[in-house]
């Protein structure tokens, strides 16, 4: 099955990026969180961005998908300027993870998911509380579809349970379910794996890829590198708000400023650091 229908986009049509972001700019107050970074993004592609805790990664995020105004700096998305406002992101065709699980942990499963499809559904608030026939028919739709995507990400037998019952890695799952719910073209996910075993992280991996191949664009930041190198088309390297280095999984990996930036901020230390620094990828995985 497919995420999304087959919809040909001017991004495509003229080959231009389906997400641009040019000198975007972040100031905290003194802090140039995020400082002049540049990022495009085309149909199809997994690009990743790494760098050490406090680089900016999650408040770029922030600015590409409307919950910051950047200080400086634009977004467009297919070739349109992107308002930054997190409504406009999402009906424009962005959706996105938090690193911070935010489920609705008393909802079930399928209710989560429901949730994320209302921004595509038209019933306005009188016809909902009147339970009219176009109501009743948008919620049987928006119920199927919730199915089908929980069966998508692999929940589909969970579709009952509570959010919060549900184990570690399928919450996470079920995030990226709700996100798809949105009908995105591009999905962001904030660290994906945070907190996986390495089965999970594994089929964390096989789900993006799925996504992918069903035609979705996706970002992905994330500090396992095994993972990231062996996931994205591209990756970029985010230091102290700045683009270090752009380029293949190969070219990153074996860039040493990226391995010294690393090595600089002690993220190294772990007994596993091959999980954790550039220099610890590999190819695993890659398709
Ligand atoms: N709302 C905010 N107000 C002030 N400073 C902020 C705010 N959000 C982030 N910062 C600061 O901006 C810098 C970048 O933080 P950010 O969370 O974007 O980094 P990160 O690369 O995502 O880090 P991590 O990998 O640890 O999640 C940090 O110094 C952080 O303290």
């Amino acid at each position: 099955m497919t995420v999304t229908d087959e919809v040909r986009s001017p991004a495509r049509a003229s080959g231009q990026p389906l997400l641009e972001a040019s000198g975007v700019t972040m100031q905290f107050g003194g802090l140039l969180a995020v400082n002049d970074v540049n990022l495009s993004v085309h149909e199809g592609e997994i690009l990743g961005l790494i760098g050490p805790n406090g680089a900016g990664k999650t408040t770029f995020f922030n600015c590409l998908t409307g919950l910051y105004k950047p200080t400086r700096g634009q977004v467009r998305f297919n070739g349109v300027p992107l308002a930054p406002k997190p409504r406009a992101v999402v009906e424009a065709g962005m959706a996105r993870t938090f690193q911070n699980i935010r489920l609705f942990a008393n909802m079930t499963a399928l209710e989560n998911v429901m949730v994320g499809r209302y921004c595509r559904t038209s019933s306005m608030a009188l016809t909902s509380i009147l339970h009219g026939p176009k109501y009743r028919k948008e919620e049987a739709a928006t119920r199927a579809r919730a199915q089908e995507l929980l069966d998508f990400v692999g929940l589909g037998r969970s579709s009952e349970h509570l959010a919060r019952n549900m184990p570690y890695g399928d919450q996470r799952r079920l995030e990226i379910a709700r996100a798809l719910a949105t009908d995105p073209k591009l999905i962001l996910l904030d660290e994906p794996t945070a907190g996986m075993n390495p089965l999970e992280t594994r089929q964390a991996s096989d789900l993006i890829f799925k996504i992918r191949d069903s035609g979705l664009s996706v970002v992905v930041i994330e500090h396992d590198m095994r993972f990231i190198f062996g996931l994205c088309d591209r990756v970029l390297c985010l230091v102290r708000g700045e683009t270090l280095v752009e380029g293949t999984p190969i070219e990153v990996q074996s860039d040493s400023r990226v391995i010294e930036a690393y090595i600089g901020t002690g993220e190294s230390d772990d007994e596993d650091a091959g999980q954790d620094t550039p220099a610890g990828g590999d190819e695993e995985g890659k398709s």
